[in-house]
């Protein structure tokens, strides 16, 4: 099983190191004798604009992360090598860099995945140590991934999945759960805004389902879930001209002035929709540059020599 599943469900345990332990969904299943995957995942309702405008005071930092290093899990082979980065609320953050340039890793390390150990450095995230958290916890305190490659849940309907997410999250708030079918009051028009239909609400979660239709279900998680902070690692791969559109609407339906997104991506297209305000280059473990989004222009027009040579 792959170990973000693991890490998702461990966000939906009071147990989570027993659900990072199990090798399989089922196994988990089984041994919880719980619903499976409530998946604690953040998003973001946000509406930025008239609200920004009318504030006086500067946004608030919601993440700070200086000099992070970090490793492959029992191994001395360093994939971050000095992450500095600074998130504040409203922002919208691109990564971009060469394959293999530690990006996905990153955002990894953020949400506390097994595969990677901290060797150095720091991570606030709203005023709070990052690295002292289980993963479920990042979740709770509003920290969201979005997976490069999300993976099927056999076993587990979509809408469950969605509903249990949700109210484990709201439960974390201490909010009321919502019932079936107040649920599906709720989860509709996010449907309609994704374009997507209520069938598939009853299949098993991302079984079967398209690339691009895995992509909008992770949408649709972060849509039902409540998040200061979304990490989406290239949200925008596989996805037809249509899909990127619906996608990036829906992420920027969700953008509000409290909350902020971190996209990786290695495309200028999903800034188009999407617009950052920063982007950044990284390389061999850090951030090399940061730009605006004509960064993002120069790099589609030229490659990532075209910036070296001008930098
Ligand atoms: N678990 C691991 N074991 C060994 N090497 C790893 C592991 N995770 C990441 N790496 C290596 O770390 C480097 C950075 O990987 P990462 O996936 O973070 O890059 P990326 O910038 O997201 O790449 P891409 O743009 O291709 O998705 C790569 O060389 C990768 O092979």
């Amino acid at each position: 099983m792959d170990a973000m599943v693991c890490l998702r469900a461990a966000s939906a345990y009071s147990s989570p190191r027993l659900a990072l332990k199990s090798p399989t969904a089922t196994s988990i299943l089984h041994a919880s004798k719980r619903p499976a995957f409530l998946c604690i995942r953040n998003v973001a309702a946000i509406e930025i604009g008239q609200e920004m405008s009318s504030r006086n005071d500067s946004p608030k930092v919601l993440l700070k992360v200086e000099g992070l290093t970090a490793v492959v899990a029992g191994t001395d082979t360093e994939i971050l090598r000095g992450m500095n980065l600074t998130i504040r609320e409203g922002e919208v953050h691109a990564i971009m860099g060469k394959n293999g340039s530690g990006k996905s890793t990153f955002s990894k390390v953020l949400v506390g995945h097994p595969d990677y150990e901290v060797t150095g450095g720091t991570a606030v995230f709203k005023g709070e140590d990052l690295f002292e958290k289980e993963p479920e916890e990042r979740s709770h305190a509003g920290l969201f991934m979005s997976f490069q490659s999300p993976v099927e849940v056999p076993g587990v309907s979509n809408m469950d999945f969605l509903r249990m997410s949700c109210n484990a999250r709201r439960a974390a708030q201490g909010l009321p759960e919502l019932g079936p079918l107040e649920f599906y009051g709720f989860l509709s028009p996010k449907l309609s805004a994704l374009n997507m239909s209520p069938t598939f609400l009853d299949r098993n979660v991302n079984e079967g389902f398209s690339g691009g239709e895995k992509k909008r279900n992770e949408i649709l998680q972060l849509a039902v879930l409540e998040a200061d902070l979304a990490i989406l690692d290239e949200i925008d791969s596989g996805l037809d001209v249509d899909a990127l559109r619906d996608v990036a609407n829906a992420v920027n339906g969700l953008r509000k002035s409290t909350n902020a997104v971190l996209m990786i991506t290695h495309y200028q297209r999903l800034l188009d929709y999407i617009k950052p305000t920063f982007v950044h280059i990284m390389e061999k473990g850090q951030i090399v540059k940061t730009g605006d989004a004509l960064l993002a222009k120069q790099l589609e027009a030229g490659g990532y020599e075209a910036l070296s040579a001008g930098s």
